[in-house]
């Protein structure tokens, strides 16, 4: 079906046609089943056809219209929910089409998943049953003024006190006051805040506890509560529409049993007892939201190749000989050379995404089981792909800015705000470099371990192969000769394995261990990338293995894997050729072949973005019409300016009149 919102003319139709394979087939592969596209398509439909969720004059709207129109959609977006009695599946689609940041992203995304993930069965009982009625709205509070990434390093205190069976909340610093958590700073009723736990005179570090904060009455803040929101961030609408709050505790009393107790408990007597499992899993929620973070990077990076290569065939430069038709942008090979390996990337990340997906549900029943052999390993997967995905998606958002020339910069080609309301994702939920440098410290543990005979496994298992991955050489000798996966795979590996094992080497010469992993720690970066970037390869690859129908779906996929892979090499040939895993010769074939590539993706970009199933509410893009139709509606959209509300500018009685008539003159002149 086509994503047409009611255009009449297809002015993409010529660009369609040229597509060799079946775009319904390809819906499919990239939604993950026939029942996937059927449901994002209903939801999207349902969203776009809804007036509530219009996002058209966003941008527009001040800072406090803009959150009362967030507060409203959540409302009616639950409505909606109840209403029709959507399943969780349908309601978290209905929330991803409704594009707008809010409070009930942080309720569902952390609140919930970490009092189900950190609270006993009887806490779970208690309060999850009014999270999902939405009888309370929660919030997740450990950021404070001074630390974020170090969470070890917060100062927030919640001290055991025996006489009343309760903690005492309290912020003893200005630096200890809760900021940036999103839904905290207007809507949220409840939050789970960390807090270093005393108890018997004693720090045993951050907890977990369930705090409320405003009343369930008039949701005015608690007694000892100072609450707000921390103000306007980057860019026009975007994240401007969620709340992220400051917190500051005086003294708060809550009872024992908010304290989240399924890793460790406090006694009635004050007694510190933790149970038999990793302190870790404190961190669970923070792993399981950068697993969606991944899976969402594929939908940013998706949203802004759509956008760029649907304008792209449209937009016409130069080339016109005699009065003839100007050039089609999209058939400039440096307009392909650019944009095809984000267009790749984006098929790359989604089957990524999938996979840690799996991984992270496979991790979660190992732990029920009480098997916590597999965690380090999703740790470093989530940090280190919610690293990369988002790092290079959101770099890839603001070339398809620039792919699209000076239209791209209007807040209707979309590409504004979506840049702003994504670039914070490098941030959240984890600094992109303090994530991969957890990923180096897993990768250095694993090298480590080489020499007493350990075999590594999941992601790593490649490192076992070390005595012939550090010395192999790559045979590839004709540009044809780089579409054998298994050429491709082995350069990644050994390109990998020598980064890794030339820092370990080297760390090893530092004084102490500790001095070796800072000064070595951008050369870490760069091996955990690479780490990173074989995995992305592999799975790929692996997607490839699995059943794939419809006509020519397989073999565009094919070459999107093909352009992912070379488009890394060629842009870390310095990687590949300083660790000897190429000659320049074959750098120089990889790149040829690229160029081949691009030639082959060329008839079927568009169609290729059209199995994105993007409805053109979803997009909000005049440049990504689905109909193609861009000049009328670039055209109509300026009118819509609150600035052309008026012929004449507001302040041109008080500012420009008198400056145009003045009696002044320039003693110069
Ligand atoms: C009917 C139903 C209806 C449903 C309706 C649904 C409606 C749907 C609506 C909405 C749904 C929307 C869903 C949206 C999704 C959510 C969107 C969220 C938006 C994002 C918001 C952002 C929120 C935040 O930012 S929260 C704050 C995040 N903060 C951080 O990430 C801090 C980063 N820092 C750290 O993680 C740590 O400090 C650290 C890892 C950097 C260091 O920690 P440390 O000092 O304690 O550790 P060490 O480095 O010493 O390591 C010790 C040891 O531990 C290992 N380790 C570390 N971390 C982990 C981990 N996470 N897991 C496992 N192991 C870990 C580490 O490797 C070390 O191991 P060793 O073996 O080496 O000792
Ligand atoms: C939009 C948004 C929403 C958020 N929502 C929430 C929320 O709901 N709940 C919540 O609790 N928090 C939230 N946060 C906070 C967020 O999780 C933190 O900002 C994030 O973890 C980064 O921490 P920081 O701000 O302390 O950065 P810092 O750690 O201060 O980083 C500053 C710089 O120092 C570098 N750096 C830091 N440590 C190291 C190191 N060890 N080695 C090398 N370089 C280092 C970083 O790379 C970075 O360049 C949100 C933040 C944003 C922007």
């Amino acid at each position: 079906m086509a994503a047409v919102d009611g255009g009449e003319v297809d002015h993409l139709a010529g660009e369609r046609a040229t597509a060799h394979f079946d775009v319904d087939a390809m819906k499919v592969a990239w939604a993950g089943s026939r029942h996937a596209v059927e449901v994002n398509d209903r939801m999207a439909r349902l969203v776009a056809s809804d007036p509530v969720f219009r996002k058209d004059t966003r941008t527009m709207l001040s800072r406090k219209e803009l959150f009362k129109d967030t507060l409203k959609k959540a409302a009616h977006a639950w409505k909606r929910i109840v209403e029709l009695r959507l399943t969780e599946e349908e309601a978290n689609l209905l929330r991803l089409y409704v594009d707008q940041p809010g409070y009930v992203d942080l309720h569902w995304g952390m609140f919930v998943p970490a009092i189900k993930g950190q609270g006993t069965e009887e806490q779970q009982k208690k309060w999850v049953p009014m999270a999902y009625k939405f009888q309370i709205i929660g919030c997740y509070a450990q950021t404070e003024l001074g630390h974020g990434s170090n969470v070890q390093g917060l100062e927030t205190t919640a001290t055991f006190d025996p006489n009343t069976d309760e903690f005492v909340v309290h912020s003893p610093t200005l630096t200890s006051s809760k900021w940036w958590p999103g839904g905290l700073g207007k809507a949220s009723t409840h939050a789970v805040v960390y807090a270093r736990l005393i108890t018997q005179g004693k720090d045993y570090g951050i907890h977990g506890f369930i705090v409320q904060l405003r009343s369930l009455d008039d949701h005015s803040p608690l007694p000892g509560i100072t609450l707000g929101d921390i103000g306007g961030k980057f860019g026009s609408g975007a994240y401007n529409s969620m709340d992220n709050g400051v917190l500051r505790f005086d003294h708060v009393r809550i009872p024992r049993d908010q304290m989240l107790m399924r890793l460790s408990q406090v006694t009635r007597e004050g007694k510190y007892v933790h149970s038999d499992v990793p302190k870790q899993l404190l961190y669970g929620t923070m792993v399981y939201v950068r697993q969606t973070i991944v899976a969402d990077a594929s939908k940013a990076l998706s949203r802004a190749v759509c956008i760029a290569v649907r304008y792209s065939a449209i937009r016409k430069q130069f080339g016109s000989q005699a009065g003839g038709p100007e050039t089609q942008v999209l058939n400039y090979k440096t307009q392909q050379s650019r944009l095809f390996p984000l267009l790749a990337s984006a098929y790359a990340y989604r089957f990524v995404g999938e996979w840690l997906k799996w991984l992270y549900t496979d991790v979660m029943q190992k732990l029920e089981a009480k098997d916590y052999s597999t965690l380090p390993e999703a740790h470093a997967c989530t940090a280190g792909l919610k690293s990369v995905t988002t790092s290079a998606t959101a770099d890839a958002i603001e070339e398809c800015r620039k792919l699209c020339g000076g239209h791209g910069y209007l807040n209707s080609s979309g590409l504004p705000e979506l840049f702003a309301v994504y670039v914070p994702a490098c941030t959240y939920e984890g600094d992109n470099v303090v994530l991969l440098l957890q990923v180096a410290r897993f990768l250095m543990k694993t090298v480590s371990q080489l020499a007493s005979g350990k075999q590594p496994v999941g992601t790593t298992a490649y490192m076992g192969n070390i005595q012939y991955l550090m010395q192999c050489k790559s045979a590839v000798n004709t540009a044809g000769d780089w579409l054998n996966p298994a050429a491709i795979k082995e350069v990644f590996e050994a390109r990998a394995l020598r980064m890794a094992v030339n820092c370990a080497q080297n760390i090893s010469k530092a004084p102490s261990q500790e001095e070796g992993f800072s000064e070595l720690s951008p050369d870490l970066l760069e091996s955990a990338v690479a780490h990173v970037q074989l995995i992305i390869v592999t799975k790929f690859f692996e997607k490839l293995q699995q059943d794939i129908i419809g006509h020519g779906v397989k073999e565009q996929l094919q070459n999107l894997c093909n352009i992912y892979a070379l488009f890394l090499l060629h842009k870390h040939l310095g990687d590949f050729l300083s660790t000897g895993c190429i000659t320049p010769k074959q750098g120089a074939l990889a790149n040829e072949q690229l160029g081949r590539l691009y030639a082959q993706v060329r008839p079927n970009a568009v169609a290729l973005v059209d199995a994105f199933d993007y409805t053109d509410h979803y997009l909000s893009s005049v440049l990504g019409r689905y109909d193609g139709d861009v000049y009328p509606a670039l055209y109509a959209e300026a009118w819509k300016d609150p600035l052309n509300e008026t012929v004449i500018p507001d302040g041109y009685q008080e500012h420009l009149r008198p400056l145009l008539k003045q009696q002044l003159k320039f003693s110069r002149l």
